[in-house]
């Protein structure tokens, strides 16, 4: 591939593998004068434009009506989903530009996560309508377990973005089976801390949100599907960074742990 001058700025360039010659980068991505840029009919300007409103939106409205919700908490939840969302996709257009899509924004998520979303709102709302000690962290349990919570969403947001920067172009939101010229093994940054820094965090913000909203069903729902998905997830893409990277990853697997509880 050769790279031409683009007269970008070259601190707003990335560069590509030396050996790297072809068109495309990633599954969907373009280079035009040696510069990634995402392909425009996986992102449709209209809709992109329209979710980030809608997330920026809530954002506005959720925190507006903080001082006449009768349960802050759940305002707050509102504002981590959003941003969460709004992270996905802009993490993912910044610095994996290549692989960026309309559903880089996650929320064609499947049904389990839909069904555990309304199941979590759901058990909000419902037991805030019943229950007092949920609104009046009446208890230092119910404390407690809302600051635990809090701090778990914090980090784990902070640590599932920092994998996404961190992988760049090695990172992608569906397992990759066959090997994309710009994929490498990273193993620094938060990458030499935990294997699985962005499953981390997401199994760790999950669960903090449901402490967050003091939601004992949902934090139990929570623990056990998101411990099932992410141990057979992690299972099966381990068998394709084997493959790509073989002793590579096989020494980095018994160097560095992942994190989550029973998962080696
Ligand atoms: C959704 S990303 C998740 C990455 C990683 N499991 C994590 O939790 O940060 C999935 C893609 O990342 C790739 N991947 C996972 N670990 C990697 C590593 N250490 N280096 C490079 N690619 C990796 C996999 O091949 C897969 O296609």
């Amino acid at each position: 591939m050769i790279e031409e001058d683009s007269g970008e700025p070259k601190s707003r360039r990335r560069s590509l593998p030396q050996d790297y010659d072809g068109d495309d980068v990633g599954d969907v991505g373009v280079i035009i004068k040696g510069q990634v840029y995402p392909y425009i009919e996986k992102n449709p300007l209209d809709s992109i434009s329209l979710t980030g409103f809608l997330l920026g939106g809530t954002v506005g409205l959720s925190i507006g009506l903080l001082p006449h919700s009768f349960f802050k908490n759940f305002n707050i939840y509102l504002v981590a989903v959003s941003v969460f969302h709004f992270l996905e996709f802009y993490t993912t257009a910044k610095y994996n530009p290549g692989k960026v899509t309309s559903d880089s924004f996650l929320f064609n998520n499947g049904k389990a996560y839909t069904f555990s979303f309304v199941f979590a709102v759901s058990e909000a709302l419902l037991e805030s309508i019943f229950f007092d000690w949920k609104t009046r962290f009446s208890s230092w349990y119910h404390t407690t377990a809302a600051i635990i919570g809090l701090m778990l969403m914090l980090l784990g947001q902070y640590i599932r973005t920092s994998a996404m920067i961190t992988a760049g172009r090695s990172f992608s939101h569906q397992v990759k089976t066959s090997q994309n010229p710009d994929h490498v093994l990273i193993t620094t940054g938060i990458y030499a801390q935990l294997r699985h820094p962005s499953y981390f965090g997401y199994f760790w913000w999950a669960l903090g949100t449901q402490l967050w909203l003091m939601n004992p069903v949902s934090f139990a729902l929570f623990a056990y599907v998101l411990w099932k998905f992410f141990h057979s997830r992690i299972n099966y893409e381990e068998r394709y960074l084997n493959s790509f990277f073989g002793e590579e990853y096989t020494k980095y697997t018994q160097n560095v742990g992942v994190g989550i509880p029973f998962i080696s």
